[in-house]
């Protein structure tokens, strides 16, 4: 079957430094692959180079076996190139009902006219509707975003990248900032995430990548280091040397 995403020899310099070297990765149809490694190893670099955010120096990213190496980020997007943020992004002013209606119908390329019949399409109302109670959101669906708690505004922006219905969610740190108490919950939300998109998690919080992932690539000084089922790269010592026993995190 077609991989989800793969890059092939992946290359990115800044100057002198080689922050993405040579990387070749697979995500698989809806994996739960999660990418780690110590600070600096590249991590960001890679997620902006798959997104868009930053051109190759070389090699290529095949989305669903279509190279969009030369495509921009709004491309990617639309081909199914999904994303969260590691800084929320958020419209601090505006509900999770309104800001889900807004995704939601931008991809139904409804648009604005969806907020001049607001809640006369049942279709975008169901939606919606599911995306709140998928997400936990319905207590503080009518809150200004501003004012919810972060883990709840963490779990909205990954409604909002689902709300797009994409094949490929790049998920960037979803558990940074986070309170203990909070993390629970979105842990839960995320193992329930659907099938039919597949997931690549950076993330610091071992516990998380533990819970949720399958599959473990570890970068290493922008290379790839090592890669291997959640088992094989705890056991693996070359792993615990580098990274797991070593440090606090990644
Ligand atoms: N725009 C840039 N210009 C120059 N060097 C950069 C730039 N962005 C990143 N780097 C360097 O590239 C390397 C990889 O950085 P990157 O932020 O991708 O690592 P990371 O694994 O995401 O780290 P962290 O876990 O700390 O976020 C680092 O040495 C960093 O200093």
């Amino acid at each position: 079957m077609t991989a989800a995403l793969e890059t092939i020899g992946l290359e990115k310099r800044f100057g002198g430094l080689v922050a993405t070297d040579k990387v070749s990765l697979t995500l698989e149809q809806g994996a739960r692959h999660a990418l780690i490694g110590p600070n600096g190893a590249g991590k960001t670099t890679f997620v902006n180079l798959l997104t868009g955010v930053l051109p190759a120096n070389g090699g290529k990213i095949l989305l669903g076996g279509q190279d969009v190496t030369g495509k921009n980020q709004i491309q990617r997007a639309r081909l199914g190139m999904g994303r969260t943020f590691q800084i929320n992004q958020l419209f601090g002013a505006m509900t999770p009902v309104e800001s889900l209606g807004l995704a939601v119908s931008e991809r139904r390329g409804a648009g604005a006219d969806f907020w001049r019949r607001i809640g006369t399409r049942a279709d975008i109302m169901a939606e919606i509707t599911g995306l709140i109670e998928r997400f936990r959101l319905t207590d503080v669906m009518d809150h200004p975003t501003r004012l919810l708690p972060y883990g709840k505004q963490r779990l909205l922006e990954i409604a909002l990248a689902l709300a797009s219905k994409p094949r490929v969610l790049l998920l960037d740190e979803p558990a940074a900032g986070v309170p203990e108490a909070e993390r629970g919950e979105l842990l839960e939300t995320l193992a329930e995430l659907p099938r039919d998109v597949s997931i690549l998690l950076i993330e610091h919080d071992m516990d998380l990548v533990f819970a949720f992932a399958e599959r473990i690539t570890v970068l290493v000084n922008g290379a790839l280091f090592a890669s291997g089922s959640v088992a094989e790269i705890m056991a693996d010592p070359r792993v615990q040397a580098v990274y797991l026993g070593s440090s606090e995190h990644a």
